[in-house]
């Protein structure tokens, strides 16, 4: 199969590129380098099989380029910032949704007709119902992000049922593992590598999520979307997570002990109730029964998962 990863410079989509390769597929990559790395694909760069594209999918004539020839698109180009929403919901808008309508343009008219895109567990908002299912509704973000993500997905169904292209959604959990720059484990990492004797933690510290290992991640969307390809079904959504939750003071505890550290623990109080900033979901857990009953499971749960990429981003493994 030949295959676009948009974002595939970046950590969860270089991953992707990893395994795709190494199944024997033909890959382009579409990667602005705004957060992804060539570093990250530097085991491919000169492979026969394999094309690099730098490019801004805010472009359509990119677009256009980047899905010429292709039998299918993994949609992983996006900031995933959250956090951003309340200086910049614009960025978040172009990155999420606009470029999301691009490709899906450019699909249209390059006749390319399957599509895997990585969304998010925020567009569930504050879910009533945990874990969350799929089917959970109405979903009400409650991120600019979330609510990115979701307009994203709803195009994708729109294009989907009209252009007939087979498109696949994954809406993920936290996910986290080596080439990550971003998120709560490098922060952490960094503020204690500045100061070894306080940590910064942003909100309560309460703030329970489901977290992934991107090992895990990348497994689950190459086995479900080839799943998906064998149905009949033109469009489909997946939860992809672990089954357990942390939190972030957890998170800071491990942190602290893989780096040899006691630091003191200081916590802003955030806003909203304890939460690290607008918007931010502070109770997260994916129902994954969906994706199970096809017949993956993820091989870490979120303690594990943390552990290794403490010491993953500390270079010690
Ligand atoms: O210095 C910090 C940094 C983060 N946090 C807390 O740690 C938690 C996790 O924050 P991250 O920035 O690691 O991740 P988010 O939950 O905001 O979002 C992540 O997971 C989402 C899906 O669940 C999206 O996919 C998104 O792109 C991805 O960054 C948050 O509750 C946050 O308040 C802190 O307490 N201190």
């Amino acid at each position: 199969m030949k295959v676009l990863v948009t974002g595939g410079a970046g950590f969860i989509g270089s991953h992707l590129v990893d395994r795709l390769m190494e199944d024997g597929h033909e890959v382009r990559v579409l990667d602005d380098l705004s957060a992804g790395s060539l570093e990250n694909l530097k085991g491919w760069i000169d492979h026969e099989r394999f094309e690099f594209m730098h490019g801004d999918l805010r472009r359509r004539d990119i677009c256009e380029k980047a899905v010429k020839g292709v039998d299918a698109v993994f949609h992983l180009a996006a900031n995933p910032e959250v956090r951003i929403g309340t200086q910049s919901p614009e960025l978040l808008y172009e990155t999420n949704v606009l470029i999301t309508y691009n490709l899906l343009e450019a699909m249209r008219k390059e006749d390319v007709k399957a599509l895997a895109f990585t969304s998010s567990s925020t567009v569930y908002g504050e879910a009533k119902t945990i874990p969350t299912p799929e089917d959970y509704g109405p979903l009400e973000p409650i991120s600019v992000y979330g609510g990115a993500k979701l307009a994203a997905e709803a195009l994708i169904s729109g294009y989907a049922h009209t252009f007939d292209v087979k498109a696949v959604v994954f809406r993920l959990a936290n996910i986290i593992g080596k080439r990550s720059n971003h998120g709560v484990i490098y922060d952490f990492i960094n503020k204690l590598k500045k100061n070894p004797n306080r940590l910064e933690i942003l909100g309560d510290g309460t703030q329970r999520k489901s977290y992934l290992h991107v090992s895990d991640t990348v497994e689950a969307m190459l086995y479900l979307f080839k799943e998906f390809l064998k149905e009949d079904k033109i469009y489909d959504a997946y939860n992809i997570g672990s089954e357990d939750w942390i939190t972030v003071k957890e998170i800071a505890e491990i942190v602290s002990r893989e780096m040899g550290l006691n630091p003191e623990f200081y916590f802003t109080g955030g806003v909203d109730g304890g939460r690290g900033w607008k918007g931010d979901v502070k109770v997260m857990l994916l129902n994954i029964e969906k994706a199970k009953a096809k017949g993956w499971k993820p091989k870490m749960n979120s303690y594990q998962a943390v552990e290794k990429t403490v010491r993953e981003l500390l270079g010690k493994e």
